[in-house]
């Protein structure tokens, strides 16, 4: 993203009076400037107020209250604009408002007193655009599943949630294309495409309440991705309205389009600092008629990654996820949500899944691939499933290690990308580095994505212990060239890494226009 806005920007043509109520279409109509969003951005519920941006310090600081910015206070003139736009959603009942101030992990909370649930893309944009003239601080939020503090307000900022947005718009039965509003739940997308024979390109443990434009927003991985590929990939179109209330209309349904920038990339995984994401089109795979999953114990990390390159080779195109969980997961399973090993006690588990065409073809293929694997010692014990209840119980012991550690205490979680074959050695180490200080650390993720869950429980907040943890697992991922967000987004980290850039100099402004200025 940084060269783009060094760059010169050539422009076919520039807008630079566009009346608030335009919509902007997608072919590069637009000049660097349009994407500076001086009150919004966003994180993995779905997006956060630039307040956030500029005045949070990084999870790594000492305590200390970040300052509030100068943003206008919500009045009654204002409530009563958000009525008359929006009447019987404009909610402002605080018990109403009070679940979307608190983030799922229960471990940030903002002070909103504001909760709007616009319908369409027009009030959405009526929204933004008054409160950039009235300079009022926005949050947007999806689901509110995001792990990284960035769905909910820092302070009182307006929460503008996308829940109402839960229309599909379009499916092309032929194509595989769907178009949904951004509000749409995950889940609920999968259960209509499955009806037609379809599937969602992705598929996460918060399937159940997270929402489309939050997932593309944080740009998602989740457990089909070796498979699929990013939302960078499968994502086509996008509807997005600026800060200013404008609107970027990107939502092609094409496959192939070279007819200049590709501007709806820089709103996957942009956490919402670019806009409001209102409308998605997304390519879809078919519903694969046979589905396996082999849930496999290993004695070392060494003989899971052999596991691993001799599942690629013999399991090719039908390969879907490579999943583990350490023997930590599972003892929290265990302790916590009651759930059984389905096989014996080993140090390591590993989940793995085919989706195919051809049943026989599909279960011949991992058949050899189970004989070999035994055979090398590679795994030492292991169980299959293919009728679909045992393959969701198998699949829980990998989905709820997130739900597991809650019940353990105080979680600080780390979402990091590293060279497959070091992935666990973090684990080892920062258990080694925190010796008894830690009540549980247990390692996790997608060994396929290269993408690894460290979490580090303690029976409640502990800063000692934080201030052991980072910044030594930052130093560690650095050194390896990894980084420090994977796939959940970087929320309250922004500030410090944003404008670190060269190309972002945060602009002290008093007014309500520009907080970041390129240079
Ligand atoms: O809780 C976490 O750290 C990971 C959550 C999620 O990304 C997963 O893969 O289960
Ligand atoms: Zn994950």
């Amino acid at each position: 993203m940084a060269g783009i806005f060094q760059r010169t920007v050539r422009l076919r043509a520039a807008v630079r009076h566009l009346c608030p109520h335009s919509t902007l279409t997608c072919a590069a109509r637009l000049s660097p400037a349009d994407f500076h969003s001086p009150f919004l951005a966003c994180s993995s519920g779905q997006f956060v107020a630039s307040t956030r941006k500029l005045h949070v310090e990084p999870k790594s600081s000492p305590a200390g209250a970040p300052e509030r910015l100068p943003f206008s206070k919500v009045t009654d003139e204002d409530l009563a604009y958000f009525r008359k736009i929006l009447p019987g959603r404009t909610i402002t009942d605080p018990d109403l408002v009070e679940s979307s101030n608190v983030d799922w992990l229960k471990t940030v909370k903002g002070s909103s007193e504001v909760l709007l649930r616009p319908q369409t893309t027009e009030e959405v944009s009526q929204i933004l655009r008054y409160c950039y003239n009235r300079n009022l601080a926005v949050n947007p939020q999806g689901g509110n599943t995001g792990l990284v503090g960035g769905s909910v307000p820092v302070y009182d900022e307006i929460i503008l949630s996308t829940s109402l947005m839960n229309n599909i718009l379009t499916f092309d039965n032929i194509s595989g294309i769907l178009t949904c509003q951004a509000g749409c739940v995950l889940e609920n997308l999968s259960l209509y495409l499955e009806e037609r024979d379809y599937i969602m390109p992705l598929d996460l443990g918060a399937k159940g309440s997270c929402q489309i434009g939050g997932n593309v927003a944080t740009n998602a991985g989740g457990l089909r991705l070796l498979r699929y590929g990013s939302l960078h990939g499968t994502v086509l179109g996008l509807e997005v309205v600026l800060a200013d209330g404008r609107v970027l209309d990107c939502l092609a349904t094409l496959r192939k389009d070279n007819t200049g920038y590709d501007l709806k990339q820089l709103f996957i995984g942009s956490e919402g600092t670019l806009g409001v994401i209102t409308a998605v089109s997304i390519l879809c795979p078919r519903k694969p008629k046979s589905t396996n999953v082999v849930f496999l114990g290993c004695e070392t990390f060494e003989e899971l990654l052999k596991t691993f390159q001799l599942c690629r080779g013999m399991l090719g195109e039908i390969l879907s996820a490579f999943e583990f969980l350490d023997s930590e997961c599972m003892r929290l399973l265990n302790t916590h949500l009651k759930l059984p090993n389905p096989i014996s006690d080993c140090p390591f588990y590993i989940v793995i899944e085919t989706s195919g065409s051809d049943p026989d073809h599909d279960s011949q293929k991992l058949d050899n691939f189970l004989e070999e694997a035994i055979a090398s010692t590679f795994v030492t014990d292991g169980t299959v499933a293919t009728e679909e209840s045992k393959i969701k119980a198998l699949w829980s012991m990998r989905e709820r290690v997130t739900e597991a550690l809650t019940h353990d205490g105080f979680t600080y979680k780390y979402d990091i990308s590293l060279p497959v074959e070091r992935i666990y050695q973090l684990v080892t180490d920062m258990r080694q580095h925190l010796g008894d200080r830690a009540k549980s650390v247990v390692g996790y993720g997608h060994v396929g994505d290269g993408n690894l869950h460290l979490n580090i429980t303690s029976p409640a907040k502990d800063p000692a212990l934080l201030a052991a943890i980072e910044p030594f697992v930052y130093e560690w991922t650095a050194s390896c060239q990894g980084s420090i967000s994977a796939e959940h987004g970087l929320a309250k980290l922004w500030p410090s890494w944003v404008t670190s850039r060269p190309c972002w100099t945060p602009k002290a402004s008093s007014t309500h226009t520009r907080l970041y200025q390129t240079t």
